[in-house]
């Protein structure tokens, strides 16, 4: 069966129905810097912790009065030891990576908290790490491989080669110096004194037992730091120079292998052999990060360290002498362990500058986790399907297989227990919860039964044993021989790759053991066939014929089948060239769509940024327009109000208009009753004068007429009304009388007189209402009718032939009453031609009346014709048209008098009345009259 690859979990799970386990997180609190400190974490059991706010915290001062209790899987009290918390962390952690599963434990708090001291702790007592290595160590120590018999591929794989070769490379690596390789000074004896104090280093015993023993193991590890958001091998050899120091580290960059799995691309993993070697990696890289951060000008306790371990195994050939070559068989699983920065937020760490940028790139990452965890939770819980921001940290990014895929998670939750911590705890309790929440799938068992036989190694080494053994009682036979693989390699130091002692006795030593390997085999098969016949008697032809046949027969197969695998397998190493060739194309296809897609990315976030930007000032202006037309219904609302009180006050002045009106008739009908009353008084007052007279003159005549012929006067046959009876008028007292009527008549004619002169002036008034018309007043009763004989004229004449003239730019005003011309012929120019045809010239002019209402002119002439044969053009009239709006109406301005029109008419006479002389044939001559 072909055996899981231990590589970091795949990025999506094989099956839905994989079992899952929550990431189980633990708490550890730590002791109080000093006993007598106010606290504000209390442990209720060991899976219960209660949080209570102390009174200088923010969250008191909000109104946050009450404790607040967190469960975990486990809580660690101040008085654990760091071999128990290892022992319930870390050590099924290294089980599982033993067996060929992945791991991930991170450590998270506040600074201070405690999350270095849990991972790596100090010498006299160490951490999870240390304790982690060491137990590694313990179960594999006797089924490691040689070094370099497993080599990182740099694509996060591994290759493997046989202990030649893995010889040759020792001797390349560790023996010959690398004269190109940058060289760091030398670490002093003594550095771990400086890091870790004098103590002697305590190790852990813890082991696993019951791992795969027919597989060779091999150990690697790797340290980076993530430090704004960049990564950095901490173990990488940087270049020294004795005057500038060492320069700053490179960042590296995070790639997809063939598996889809994360890793750092270019990372140093070196392969330890021991937990002491291992250990001095973990001081080295801690002394890098110094160094790093010296050129950086950084804080190294504000980045995060992942330290690596990969555990390399892979099954023991046939003989269980050396690792099977076949790197499909090699299988490789990780325990990453983290220490993350500290988890406060930016105001509490008052940073400024390089600092700040730092405290918000921690922040930022651990949001990123913390946004990652939230998305995975409503992913798993609710069965939303949002997308997890993987890509936002670099710290995210690295260990999204571990949350996509599977393996076990497991976060230590450090907590400084100091009342003034109180805020940030919250907040670093808060995450806890819902990382709890998250579920990841659980690693599946790991097959390394390949079909080869179980014990191999045991039997190997017993076999090697008692060879030695038979070496030691001076056995030589060459059945024994057949069976050795010869003596081990010898103790060769190849310092100089001319020097032949070395090379010869290596070549003769490598020649001898590949006979003695054939010899071997040879020897092996043939024995294993013989074994098969019972040969009872040596000569016995009927058993050995046959079977000197059948051995030829089958050595003749093997022949073929030797030849054919040969042939087989070259074209399979031709295909699998090819195939790696094209997988190599397909990974540099894949980065470059990778680079394509992070510039996507970019360019995608900008256009987001400028849509957000967009909709923010669409929102403004929205805002505005609201604003806008909440101003404008205002307004209308207002402007409707005033409107109102227009028409309001408008009606008022109509009604006080009508009301004056009406008076004012009853004044003048009041007024002519008195004047008919007057009139009557004094016609009465006249008539009783002219009888008193008349009597007297009566008597007189009767005095004389009784002097001479007495002839009597005759009284009036009727009396006159309400006037004393009054004698018949004689014949010369009548024209007296007359005459005063006349007299009275032409008092009144006067009056009459006067009156039209403005009426012919003005002509007639056209307007909306007919009672507004500016008419005349009527004449006084018992006058005469003011009579137009123009006018008259006019409406009789159908012989006329109008030539109205419009100039340009008239406006038609739609009035009801327009001027009645029956033959008219319209021109909006005057040419002398047209003037020719017509009797009858009217022009048309508008203008702004005084009171700012239009008013059209219509000014009316006789056109004449001339001596020269052309036409003289006499105005004889004016007619006014006046609109009146009825909301603009005034007073009735008094009766317009003849000098008013005195500027006008000049001005129209000028413009208008002009006399045309002109010739059929000569050039037209205009003059003014
Ligand atoms: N459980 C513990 N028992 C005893 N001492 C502890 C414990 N936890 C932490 N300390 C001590 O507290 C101090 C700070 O611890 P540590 O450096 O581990 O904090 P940290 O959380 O890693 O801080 P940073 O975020 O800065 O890395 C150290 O001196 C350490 O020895």
């Amino acid at each position: 069966m072909k055996p899981q690859r231990g590589k970091t979990p795949r990025k999506f799970p094989r099956q839905n129905s994989q079992p899952k386990d929550p990431v189980e997180v633990y708490c550890r609190i730590r002791p109080p810097d000093d006993p007598n400190i106010e606290t504000c974490v209390k442990l209720l059991d060991e899976r219960t912790v209660q949080i209570s706010p102390s009174e200088n915290s923010q969250a008191y001062k909000n109104g946050v009065y009450k404790e607040t209790q967190y469960a975990f899987k486990y809580v660690f009290d101040e008085y654990v030891s760091q071999k128990a918390v290892f022992d319930t962390v870390a050590s099924p952690l290294v089980e599982d990576l033993l067996r060929g599963k992945n791991g991930l434990m991170f450590t998270y708090g506040v600074t201070g908290s405690g999350k270095t001291y849990t991972m790596t702790g100090k010498p006299s007592d160490p951490g999870t790490l240390v304790r982690s290595l060491d137990m590694i160590f313990n179960s594999i120590s006797s089924v490691q491989a040689k070094k370099y018999v497993f080599m990182p591929d740099k694509m996060n794989g591994y290759d493997v080669q046989t202990e030649a070769d893995a010889m040759v490379e020792r001797q390349k690596r560790d023996v010959m110096p690398r004269f190109d390789a940058p060289r760091t000074p030398a670490t002093p004896k003594n550095s771990k004194k400086t890091e870790f104090g004098d103590a002697p280093r305590i190790t852990d015993p813890s082991r696993v037992n019951d791992i795969e023993e027919d597989n060779n193991y091999a150990v690697f590890v790797s340290y980076i730091e993530i430090y704004n958001n960049y990564i950095y091998d901490l173990l990488e050899e940087l270049p020294y120079d004795p005057i500038t120091g060492y320069r700053a580290p490179n960042s590296k960059i995070l790639r997809e292998d063939g598996d889809r799995s994360m890793y750092v691309s270019n990372c140093t993993e070196v392969e330890v052999k021991s937990a002491e070697e291992a250990f001095d990696v973990l001081l080295k890289g801690q002394k890098r990060r110094k160094v790093a951060h010296t050129a950086l000008n950084t804080e190294s306790s504000r980045s995060h360290s992942v330290f690596n371990i990969r555990l390399v195994q892979a099954p023991l050939d046939p003989l269980g002498e050396e690792v099977l070559q076949d790197k499909s068989r090699v299988c490789s699983s990780q325990l990453a362990l983290v220490d993350l920065a500290g988890s406060e937020r930016l105001v509490r760490t008052n940073n400024v500058g390089d600092r700040l940028r730092e405290a918000g790139n921690i922040n930022q990452s651990l949001m990123a986790l913390r946004a990652c965890m939230d998305a995975l939770r409503e992913n798993q819980l609710l069965g939303a399907n949002k997308m997890v921001p993987y890509r936002d940290s670099k710290l995210t990014h690295l260990f999204k297989n571990y949350f996509d895929g599977e393996g076990k998670v497991r976060m230590i939750v450090t907590v400084n227990p100091a009342a003034k911590e109180y805020d940030e705890t919250v907040q670093v309790m808060r995450f806890a919860e819902v990382t709890q929440e998250v579920q990841v799938a659980r690693p599946q068992q790991v097959q390394f039964d390949y079909g080869l036989a179980k014990g191999r190694r045991r039997m190997n080494q017993q076999y090697k044993e008692a060879m030695t053994k038979m070496g030691e009682e001076g056995s030589t036979s060459q059945k024994t021989l057949a069976y050795s693989m010869g003596p081990s390699f010898p103790a060769l130091q190849l310092l100089d790759p001319s020097d032949e002692s070395v090379i010869v006795p290596l070549i003769q030593f490598l020649a001898e053991r590949e006979m003695r390997r054939n010899t071997l085999i040879t020897d092996l098969n043939s024995k294993s066939r013989i074994h098969a016949q019972s040969l009872l008697d040596p000569s016995d032809e009927s058993v050995i014929v046959p079977l000197i046949q059948f051995l030829a027969e089958r050595e003749m197969r093997r022949n073929t089948l030797i030849t054919d695998l040969n042939s087989k397998f070259d074209q399979f190493r031709a295909q699998l060239l090819k195939t790696e060739k094209e997988n190599m194309d397909l990974r540099h296809r894949n980065d470059e769509l990778e680079n394509l897609l992070g510039k996507r990315d970019n360019s995608f976030e900008r256009v987001e940024k400028k849509l957000r930007s967009l909709q923010k000032s669409h929102d403004q202006l929205e805002r505005k327009n609201t604003q806008f037309e909440n101003m404008k219904r205002e307004l209308e609302t207002e402007l409707n109000e005033k409107d109102w009180k227009i028409l309001r006050e408008k009606s008022e002045r109509e009604r006080m208009k009508s009301e004056f009106k009406s008076k004012m008739v009853l004044t003048q009908q009041h007024m002519e009753d008195q004047l008919e009353k007057e009139k009557r008084k004094i016609e009465e007052e006249a008539e009783a004068q002219l009888w008193q007279r008349e009597r007297t003159l009566q008597a007189l005549k009767s005095i004389i007429d009784s002097n001479e012929i007495d002839t009597p006067t005759q009284p009036p046959a009727k009396a006159p009304r309400r006037g004393p009876a009054v004698a018949p008028k004689p014949r010369y007292m009548t024209s007296t009388i007359a005459s005063r009527v006349q007299t009275k008549s032409d008092q009144d004619l006067r009056y009459t007189g006067r009156t039209p002169k403005p009426a012919t002036r003005s002509g007639r008034t056209y307007g909306p209402k007919a009672t507004e018309r500016r008419a005349p007043s009527p004449p006084p009763k018992g006058s005469q009718p003011v009579y137009n004989p123009k006018a008259h004229r006019r409406s009789k004449s159908s012989h006329e032939v109008w030539l109205e003239h419009k100039p340009a730019g008239t406006i038609e005003l739609d009035t009801v009453l327009q001027p009645n011309l029956r033959k008219k012929k319209s021109v909006s120019k005057l040419e002398v031609k047209d003037t020719m045809t017509a009797s009858k010239y009217i022009l048309q002019h508008q203008e702004q009346a005084s009171d700012g209402e239009m008013q059209t002119k219509l000014y009316k002439a006789n056109v004449v014709p001339t001596a020269g044969g052309g036409a003289s053009v006499v105005f004889n009239d004016v007619e006014t048209l006046r609109q009146i709006s009825p909301g603009t109406r005034k007073r009735r301005s008094p009766q317009p008098k003849a000098e008013d029109f005195e500027g006008q008419w000049t001005d129209t006479e000028d413009r208008c009345a002009v006399a045309l002389e002109g010739h059929a044939t000569k050039r037209s001559k205009f003059s003014g009259v």
